[in-house]
């Protein structure tokens, strides 16, 4: 695919997201799709958001939400799927009040349409975009890593059961970032992915909301 998701960065959120500090973190996993779902909350508000949540796991991520006493506002997708279907449409059901978000560069409906570098705020700044990959080399190097180097990365997926790194890790480890732009560039748009196997159904689903009757 010749675009990649860049996933969220929570502003200091890094280490400080134990049990007690005022940024509640959960990270969920959809085995099919091998789809990590988060849901981050601000403990004092209860204002929560959800990013990339799947359709099979929409009903446990709102009982998660209600058993945690949380308000979910958004139910956030980095970008219009190809290898699942997004349970941002069943969670605006199942919990009245959470609005769906997604680019409007994805051309896909929702609730709540973001331009690049917009934020969605839930007590705290959630900040994503939907890049090319020059763009999103370009993102990487000159927003991510320049937070921190123990501000934690949690990846979007992992087909390897890896769940979390550091800016430090991935400025020296992560072996396409440390290319030049245009060797990472030549990488990307030669990557030859088989197809996703639910790309046919999950795209056009995706395209609207994930859901039958999506929002207007
Ligand atoms: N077997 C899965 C594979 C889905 C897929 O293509 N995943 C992408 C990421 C999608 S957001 C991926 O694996 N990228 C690897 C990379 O090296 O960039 C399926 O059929 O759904
Ligand atoms: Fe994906």
């Amino acid at each position: 695919m010749a675009s990649a998701a860049l996933r969220v960065a929570v502003r200091q959120l890094s280490q400080h997201s134990r049990a007690g500090a005022p940024v509640l973190l959960r990270q969920m996993f959809e085995p099919k799709s091998c789809t990590y779902t988060y849901l981050l909350g601000d403990r004092e508000s209860r204002e929560a958001i959800l990013i990339d949540p799947v359709l099979e796991t929409a009903t446990r991520d709102a009982k998660l939400v209600k058993e945690l006493g949380l308000r979910l506002l958004y139910a956030v997708n980095t970008h219009c799927h190809a290898d699942h279907i997004t349970g941002s449409g069943l969670l605006r059901s199942l919990l009245p009040g959470c609005q769906s978000v997604i680019s409007r560069l994805s051309g896909a409906q929702a609730d709540l349409h973001l331009e690049d570098g917009q934020s969605i705020h839930f007590g705290r700044f959630v900040s994503w975009m939907l890049r090319c990959a020059r763009t999103l080399y370009r993102s990487v190097h000159e927003k991510i890593f320049t937070l921190p180097g123990d501000c934690l990365i949690y990846p979007a997926h992992d087909y390897h059961g890896l769940t979390v790194s550091t800016v430090e890790e991935e400025k020296t480890l992560n072996p396409r970032l440390t290319l030049s732009c245009e060797e990472f560039i030549k990488v990307m748009d030669n990557l030859n992915l088989p197809k996703p196997q639910q790309i046919d159904v999950a795209v056009p689903a995706n395209m609207r909301c994930g859901v039958q009757t999506p929002p207007s």
